[in-house]
């Protein structure tokens, strides 16, 4: 997840917060893929048993690695282990940064939810976590409870700090402007990609071409 200074932004999808048919859900994600540049899949499905994750994640992983997709797990440095991912994304009420960190070992990725804190940014940063992640910018239907953020925080880390920023909260291709040119390394994005009202890969294209604008 290294990105120089000038790096273009990059997309960082998170999976809807349920799956029933991970065959279906795959056809999604193939879509999505095909409409451009996607750096990570984080899997994201909160009070749902671990075989069903399990499932879920034998069928999605496979997709993204063949493609060059990070493939994420959300909360759970255990699973993401067994489940051979890519990395881990914990916030703050989850497993402390060290500990993941300590079970995945250095070669997998590892970020940090800092929601609108430099001080947690610069600890998790220092502690060696691969990126940290700030929102929210927007009003999330994904996700009720969150802290607002404003894009002053992602343009006071690129300029200090070379840990990548991710940013995350409502961001649609129509809104993420401000966010790119603040200077977010990565887009968080759930609902602006699987309820597009054009589909996902209309989305991941029309996200790209917002990156590709301000990038060139
Ligand atoms: C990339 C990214 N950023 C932030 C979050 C939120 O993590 P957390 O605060 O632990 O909330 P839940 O996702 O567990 O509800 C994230 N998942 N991914
Ligand atoms: C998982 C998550 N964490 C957030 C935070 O602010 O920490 S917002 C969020 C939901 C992201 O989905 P959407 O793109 O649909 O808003
Ligand atoms: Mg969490």
């Amino acid at each position: 997840m290294d990105t120089p200074e000038t790096a273009r932004c990059r997309l960082y999808l998170i999976t809807p917060p349920s799956i029933a048919h991970p065959a279906l859900f795959a056809d999604e994600l193939r879509g999505a893929l095909d409409g451009g540049d996607v750096a990570v899949l984080q899997l994201r499905l909160k009070e749902v048993p671990d075989d069903v994750v399990a499932r879920t994640a034998d069928v999605l992983r496979p997709i993204c690695q063949q493609r060059g997709v990070a493939f994420i797990m959300n909360d759970r440095p255990d699973l993401a282990l067994k489940l051979d991912c890519d990395g881990v994304h914990v916030g703050q009420q989850d497993a402390p940064y060290a500990d993941a960190r300590r079970l995945l070992g250095p070669d997998r990725i590892v970020g940090v939810t800092c929601k609108a804190s430099r001080h947690l940014a610069m600890e998790a940063a220092e502690a060696g976590a691969d990126y940290v992640a700030f929102g929210a910018f927007f009003t999330s239907s994904t996700k009720e409870a969150t802290t607002p953020a404003s894009p002053d925080i992602l343009a006071w880390w690129s300029e200090i700090m070379t840990v990548p920023s991710v940013a995350i909260g409502g961001i649609t291709a129509d809104n993420c402007r401000p966010l790119v040119e603040a200077g977010a390394d990565f887009l968080a994005v759930a609902n602006g990609v699987w309820a597009h009202p054009d589909g996902p890969t209309q989305a991941v294209r029309r996200f790209n071409a917002v990156f590709d604008a301000c990038f060139q």
